[in-house]
């Protein structure tokens, strides 16, 4: 199924990559194949994910993240500030704030100005849930923090929701994103499977890659930077109520995990990159 948006607009956030599809008139989402498609970087447009923004009765849309699999994820704090750069450049207002209905929420989001429109995009992300419930501990109702993830005793994971779900694994070798990020994706604990963080504490802050579901390695991961600060601040390896730093392979992202953990801010860059005609899928 094509959809309704004429146009495809391509944007990203330090390098993790969306086709924006703005369906808010004909209000006709893609399926699973159309976005695979379109994410395909050799036989179509090529990105991490599709952002599809869709009428909201709540909120000025109503986003929608395809990933590049095709599964749909709940929420994408990199996508939701293309998103935001998107729905203002083509505003033609300069709003301190706006509000997009996820699946996490309706999310307060705050635009930076350059001389390009957004350069730079806050994002009030709502809380951290800690409670995963098919690990042993989510039975009781009992969070997962700092435990011995089943089946890899010499992993120690934390399980945190940013609205869609992750595994942070505190100092656990970067490099083991690739060989243990699939696996772990897949973890029998995590039915709707996970993301999966492999952080190192630095001075000033952390140093992440992440293996996200339905998309693999990608250069950044805006709700994984999110998870992985909750997790040091849980941990007591970072401080709360601070901006913290998190470098990932496409740069760096600001992160504030409040002591309560009720409203974790994200903020960073964005940019746009081209736009083109949506086409029919080939061979339908
Ligand atoms: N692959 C993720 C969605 C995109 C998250 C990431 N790109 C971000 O910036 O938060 C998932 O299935 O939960």
């Amino acid at each position: 199924m094509s959809t309704t948006a004429e146009f495809f607009f391509k944007y990203h956030g330090l390098g993790n990559d969306f086709i924006v599809l703005d369906c808010r008139q004909g209000g006709t989402d893609i399926d699973a194949k159309f976005s695979q498609w379109l994410c395909d970087r050799r036989r179509g447009v090529g990105a991490d994910g599709v952002l599809s923004l869709l009428p909201s009765d709540t909120a000025l849309a109503r986003m929608v993240v395809h990933n590049s699999d095709g599964s749909i994820a709940e929420m994408c704090g990199n996508g939701l500030r293309c998103a935001v750069k998107y729905l203002v450049d083509h505003s033609g207002e300069k709003p301190e704030r706006i509000e997009v209905e996820t699946g996490a929420g309706i999310l307060t989001c705050m635009p930076g100005y350059g001389t390009d429109g957004v350069a730079e995009v806050e994002i009030s992300m709502g809380p951290a849930r800690l409670i995963a419930p098919n690990l042993p501990s989510g039975a009781t109702g009992q969070p997962f923090l700092g435990e011995a993830v089943p089946g890899h005793s010499g992993l120690r994971g934390y399980a945190i929701n940013m609205g869609n779900p992750h595994l942070v694994l505190l100092d656990q070798p970067l490099e083991d994103a690739s060989r243990l990020g699939p696996v772990l994706e897949r973890h029998p604990d995590f039915p709707e499977r996970t993301n999966v963080e492999f952080v190192r504490v630095t001075e000033e802050g952390l140093a992440a890659v992440v293996w996200e579901r339905g998309c693999g390695l990608t250069e950044a991961c805006g709700t994984g930077a999110c998870a992985a600060a909750v997790a040091a601040v849980l941990a007591r390896r970072l401080p709360a109520d601070a901006w913290l730093r998190v470098t990932l392979p496409g740069g760096d992202l600001h992160i504030r995990v409040p002591s309560d953990l009720s409203d974790v801010r994200l903020r960073g860059p964005v940019s746009f990159v081209f736009t083109g005609v949506v086409p029919d899928l080939p061979g339908r």
